[in-house]
């Protein structure tokens, strides 16, 4: 359903202006099936959000391309209620200005329902991320990090999209929060067979949640592996990664 094929991305090194390029993804071709959840961990800077940001369709690959059910992310119409996106950058997810309501209800507008359908509807996901209906009201600056981190993933889930990506997306969050998100998320996969791409550091989440696990290096793939045997990685360096995050 997501596939991404032969992505390449170099970024402008030393500011604008620089003629100078680094390549922070190459050659990266991988699928996420539907009700999968692929969990990508691998070191800080080696191009984990980089990708991230490219199956969000925020930015262009310079080369490759990212499919959702045969047509391009790129295509705002393709990712449209499809595919929906938590980033670890809570603060720039939301508009200061939006009540907690109206942020999530965002990208339900263009689908036409009645106000108490919505109304409920916002409860419900609230309390799926563990808010009460109190909070419907409130504005970004009245909430913890953590608050506003759980409203991004409930407007992330309000148009039932068939795919998110969660890039760091609760690793801010008190350990049990985290274990009641990860539930739901485990529990829409399974209703619902969404799919999920999970970028962290957090090993034992991913092996909570996710079904394969991708090992970046260096803005490539070192190896996949299913989780089961996460434990018998073929190489050196997802041996190494591995065992870093187990005893961090
Ligand atoms: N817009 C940009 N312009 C220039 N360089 C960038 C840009 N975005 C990211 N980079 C560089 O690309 C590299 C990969 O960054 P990226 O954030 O994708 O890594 P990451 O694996 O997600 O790291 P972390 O785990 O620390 O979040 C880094 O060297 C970073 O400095």
């Amino acid at each position: 359903m997501l596939k991404v094929a032969n992505i390449e991305k170099s970024y402008r090194k030393g500011g604008l202006f620089s003629k100078e390029k680094q390549k922070i993804l190459n050659n990266i071709t991988f699928e996420c099936y539907n009700g999968e959840c692929l969990g990508i961990i691998g070191e800080s800077g080696s191009g984990k959000s980089t990708l991230g940001r490219l199956i969000a369709g925020i930015e262009k690959p310079d080369r490759g391309t990212i499919l959702f059910e045969g047509n391009n992310v790129q295509d705002r119409t393709v990712r449209f209620g499809n595919i929906s996106a938590v980033f670890q950058d809570y603060t720039s997810s939301i508009n200061p200005f939006f009540t907690v309501e109206e942020a999530i209800v965002e990208p339900l507008k263009a689908r036409k329902k009645d106000q108490k359908e919505t109304r409920s509807r916002i409860d419900r996901l609230l309390y799926q991320v563990g808010l009460n209906p109190s909070y419907r009201k409130k504005h970004p600056h009245e909430l913890s990090g953590g608050e506003v981190q759980r409203v991004c993933i409930a407007r992330a889930l309000s148009t039932e999209p068939k795919c998110i990506l969660f890039d760091e997306a609760i690793s801010s969050l008190d350990v049990s929060v985290q274990t009641q998100i990860l539930d739901l998320l485990k529990e829409l996969k399974k209703k619902h067979k969404m799919s999920y791409v999970f970028i962290t550091h957090d090993i034992q989440a991913a092996a909570y949640i996710c079904d394969r696990v991708i090992i970046f290096r260096n803005g490539e793939i070192e190896e996949t592996v299913h989780l089961e045997n996460l434990k018998d990685v073929q190489s050196e360096y997802a041996k190494k990664l591995l065992k870093f995050l187990i005893t961090f």
